[in-house]
């Protein structure tokens, strides 16, 4: 079996293109829209969920024009493996900041979504008003998941997915586009 975990030029010569940089930049930009018709009135606090969101609110943040603040948490359950544990351990939770506001959560991907669950949870039982999600994309799992996303960008397969923040065991979250790692679902 090779091993491509070590390897991220053959993780990369192994893939295949999901949706391209300029796919990307189209989805990002029609979400900034829609939430900016949502959220614009609201004043919300937008929290990036690290490290895999950072790539999407690059892109989003500069196209939200509208009274925001910002702030991050940071939570992990693949630690840069394929495939997540049942417990989500916490980097940085979310504070007494959220407490009466609307709250946007922008992350890379909802997958099975427990991450963005506990994220969401944990906001509202610090007193958030409201807890919005916003992902790059969703993996279509074709199953019922524990969250909903209120904007999604892109749907993509039930495959490992890397590239736009999202990691093929810790590398290639730089990678403008996106691309499915070929035999890890
Ligand atoms: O919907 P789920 O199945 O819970 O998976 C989605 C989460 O998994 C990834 O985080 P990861 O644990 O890899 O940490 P990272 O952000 O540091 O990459 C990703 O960034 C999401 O936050
Ligand atoms: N790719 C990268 N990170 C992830 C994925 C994925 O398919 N699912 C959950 N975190």
């Amino acid at each position: 079996m090779v091993v491509l975990e070590g390897n991220p030029d053959l993780i990369l010569q192994r893939s295949t293109l999901v949706s391209s940089e300029e796919e990307v930049k189209q989805a990002v930009t029609r979400v900034a829209q829609e939430i900016t018709a949502t959220l614009r009135q609201d004043q919300p606090l937008v929290l990036c969920v690290m490290g895999g969101g950072v790539v999407f609110t690059g892109q989003l943040l500069p196209q939200l024009v509208f009274p925001l603040e910002f702030g991050y948490v940071q939570a992990t359950r693949y630690h840069n493996r394929t495939h997540g544990d049942a417990q989500l351990v916490w980097k940085m939770k979310p504070g007494e900041e959220v407490r009466g506001r609307t709250v946007l959560l922008l992350d890379d991907i909802l997958d099975e979504g427990v991450t963005l669950a506990e994220i969401k949870a944990q906001c509202l039982a610090l007193g958030a008003s409201k807890v919005v999600v916003a992902v790059l994309v969703e993996k279509m799992l074709g199953r019922v998941k524990p969250i909903r996303a209120d904007f999604v960008g892109l749907e993509v397969p039930d495959q490992y997915v890397f590239g736009c923040g999202m990691d093929a065991y810790g590398w290639w979250r730089n990678l403008p586009a996106i691309y499915a790692m070929q035999g890890e679902a």
